[in-house]
């Protein structure tokens, strides 16, 4: 038998490869738990390797290095290479291999095609007719013409229904407006509008006949096909410099009473006829298909930023020594402190259960697609719901996650040489886009809201808020856990996502009994509201985490799962213990238990510490981490790494001649009078 960790090889830093003989399991075999199979996870592999060997997809130096101009040069000509192999490296009709693609060979700042593959076709797919799809989406797929998704506003994102820009239906000529009537109704933000797409669904506000329809998905051509110049009536632009994604040319758009056929609506599910009639969809947010698409991915994509910089730390904290436990040995790795391990595991954790509460969500969302197809809309309130809280409970704590990981390097974590901070400023976008967090709890709020008031009435709710008619303990059982058994740490989980939802309903009864208007006492609520969402979700991860390990067969990957689950369970629980301590489901020697429980298994994932991170099969070339080296060797990269500073290349700056040199003289000059 081989190796169980996969990563090991000749020449490698000897500390690091201390920690990969010591694994518990097959690394290669824990790579088919994250990327749900064993075969997604060979294609992986076979990817990267088809990459390495084609000289012009490789860097042309570390990205930190480049000014946003050659970062925006630089991932268009990785695209132009990219397209004369494409067919040859991976299925295009696979989104995940499409996805680990384009993470090895251009990695997350973002390229001309981002929108492209991740709103606008999907957009068109769902919501194109099939006379629409061959005019559009076939050319798209073939990029023929590359296009995104125009819907956030200077001054509107978070409400859709106040969208200033408008689409006016003119039945003389059979054709729609759009107009940007105000400075605040100007497309800003949609990626790779500003300089790279030839053509964009715009989201705009649909009036017929004076009255209001609400937002609604347009297509207009942008730029000629040819010489790429914005079409007349057309103002279009980048915005500027970001935290990072500065490689995506996210821009604005100005429409000045453009017109466009009345064909150009997206019109699978809505209508407008020639005389005006509008047809409505089976369900009224069936437009809003491309935002949940991405909500349902997310889950996935912040398990990768999660596991990225969490492999950099802890290999990095693998062969980064300093201080002694026992003073009379020698220095010892970092990560041996307790301190380092409660940094970094409980977020390793994480990233595996996001990974599976992701899966699961993908799941769904394509059930839901494909029902969508013939117009059934049952699960559509359960998929934004559950998409809704996943979204933002997840990207946050991934923010979290990240930010520890960087501490957890130290001061070599600052530098751009890690890149933790690129993946963290690319990562916490997550924030923000596909729906501001708060505003998407409120939206699973008002689901939990509903099926709250179900269980007041007396009537039993199932499926994801199943749990919410189901009996309860007063009191944990949490410390008479049988070993390897979860129940209980579920059911406390349980027991206080429901108290909270059903305060904060209770919280709103009360101000609607007394006479508040509804809005008003649901901002008065808000708070709890929010709390209410976000304990649900983690109760969702917790039970997705539970539910992959349960199913695993493979006993070495299975025990180490268990391990993981174990420590999350613990964790978690910590962190939201307050809520359970409050009406005395847990009590401090309960705490005590969780606390014990939660110290000894960092010890237990310790040894196995580097191979869970290893398990995610990250490539030093889509790392772009001198920190994260799969080889270990740091120190020398990091010397060679500073090498590429511009500001090396001479030994005396003008700027000392010009500035330095005259401030210095003149100093001197006065301490000698
Ligand atoms: C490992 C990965 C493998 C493969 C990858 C493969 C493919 C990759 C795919 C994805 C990639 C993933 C990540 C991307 C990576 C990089 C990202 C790059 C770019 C980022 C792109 C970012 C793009 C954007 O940001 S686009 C703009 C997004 N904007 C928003 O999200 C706006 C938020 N606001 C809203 O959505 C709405 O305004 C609102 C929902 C808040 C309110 O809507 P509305 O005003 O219409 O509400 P009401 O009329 O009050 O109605 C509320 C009721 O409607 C229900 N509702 C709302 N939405 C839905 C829905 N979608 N479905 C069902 N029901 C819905 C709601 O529940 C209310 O119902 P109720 O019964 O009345 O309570
Ligand atoms: C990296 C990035 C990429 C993007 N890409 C695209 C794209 O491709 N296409 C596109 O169309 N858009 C895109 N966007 C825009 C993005 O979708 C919006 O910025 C996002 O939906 C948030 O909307 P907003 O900016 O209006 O926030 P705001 O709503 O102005 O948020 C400001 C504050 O107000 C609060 N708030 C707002 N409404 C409520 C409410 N009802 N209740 C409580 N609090 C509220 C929020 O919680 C937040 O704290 C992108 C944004 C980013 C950062």
């Amino acid at each position: 038998m081989g190796n169980l960790n996969k990563e090991i090889r000749d020449g490698d830093h000897p500390d690091i490869t201390e920690e990969r003989l010591k694994s518990t399991f097959d690394t290669h075999k824990m790579a088919a738990q994250i990327y749900n199979s064993q075969r997604a996870a060979d294609r992986r592999n076979e990817i990267t390797s088809a990459v390495l060997k084609i000289p012009e997809l490789q860097d042309i130096k570390p990205l930190p290095f480049l000014s946003r101009e050659e970062k925006v040069e630089e991932a268009a000509r990785k695209i132009g290479i990219l397209s004369e192999h494409l067919y040859d490296l991976v299925n295009v009709n696979d989104g995940a291999e499409l996805y680990h693609l384009n993470n090895v060979v251009i990695g997350g700042e973002g390229n001309p095609l981002a929108l492209h593959g991740v709103m606008f076709i999907p957009v068109l797919q769902a919501q194109a007719t099939d006379e629409q799809k061959k005019k559009w989406l076939y050319r798209a797929m073939k990029r023929e013409i590359i296009g995104t998704y125009a819907q956030t506003e200077m001054g509107h994102g978070s409400n859709l229904r106040k969208l200033e820009t408008t689409a006016t239906y003119d039945k003389a000529t059979e054709e729609f407006v759009l107009n940007s009537p105000t400075t605040t109704s100007m497309k800003w933000w949609p990626g790779n509008l500003g300089k790279s797409t030839n053509y964009a669904v715009v989201v705009a506000t649909l009036i017929i006949n004076e009255k209001d329809y609400g937002p609604h998905s347009f297509m207009v051509q942008l730029r000629d096909e040819n010489t790429h110049k914005p079409l007349p009536n057309i103002e279009v632009g980048d915005i500027g410099p970001k935290m990072a994604y500065n490689a995506t040319d996210n821009g604005f758009l100005k429409l000045n009473h453009l017109r466009i056929p009345r064909t150009n609506m997206l019109m699978k599910h809505v209508k407008v006829e020639k005389d005006g009639t509008y047809i409505k969809p089976p369900h009224a947010k069936m437009s809003y298909s491309a935002m949940v698409h991405v909500r349902a991915h997310m889950n996935n994509t912040m398990a990768y930023f999660l596991a990225s910089s969490l492999t950099i730390a802890v290999r990095y904290s693998s062969i980064r020594r300093q201080g002694h436990i026992n003073p009379k040995e020698p220095e010892v790795k970092v990560l041996e402190y307790q301190t380092q391990q409660h940094r970094l595991f409980p977020h390793i954790a994480r990233a595996y259960a996001f990974s599976f509460a992701g899966a699961e969500t993908v799941r769904l969302y394509e059930k839901v697609k494909k029902d969508m197809e013939s117009g059934e809309t049952e699960l559509m309130a359960d998929l934004h719901a559950l998409t809704s809280g996943l979204k933002s409970v997840v990207t946050y704590l991934t923010m979290q996650g990240i930010e520890q990981a960087r501490q957890s390097c130290g001061g070599h974590g600052y530098s751009m040489a890690s890149y933790i901070s690129e993946i963290y400023g690319i990562a916490i976008g997550g924030c923000t886009y596909e729906g501001e967090n708060m505003v998407m709890l409120l939206q699973l709020a008002r689901y939990l809201m509903k099926a709250a008031k179900a269980v007041k009435e007396g009537k039993k709710v199932e499926g994801l808020v199943g749990y919410l008619s189901a009996p309860d303990n007063r009191h944990s059982l949490i410390d008479r856990t049988p070993e390897k058994s979860y129940d209980t740490y579920l059911k406390t989980f349980e027991h206080i996502a429901r108290q909270q939802i059903f305060r904060a309903f209770d919280k709103l009864e009360k101000m609607l009994t007394s006479g508040l208007p509804h809005s008003e006492a649901w901002n008065k609520c808000s708070v709890e509201l929010t709390r209410a969402s976000r304990l649900h979700t983690r109760l969702f991860i917790a039970q997705a985490f539970a539910r992959r390990v349960h199913d695993v067969v493979d006993f070495h990957i299975k025990e180490a799962l268990d391990d993981l689950l174990h420590l999350h369970l613990n964790y978690e629980l910590l962190d939201v213990a307050s809520y359970a301590l409050e009406d005395g489901h847990l009590c401090g020697e309960q705490m005590n238990f969780i606390r014990s429980e939660l110290y000894r298994s960092l010890g237990k994932i310790r040894p196995n510490a580097v191979s869970y991170v290893d398990a995610w099969e990250l490539s030093d070339m889509e790392l772009r981490s001198v920190l994260g080296r799969r080889d270990g060797h740091v120190y020398e990269n990091l010397y060679k790494w500073a090498q590429n500073s511009s500001l090396n290349r001479t030994d005396v700056l003008p700027v000392f001649e010009k500035y330095l040199k005259p401030l210095m003289m003149s100093a001197r000059k006065n301490s000698k009078l």
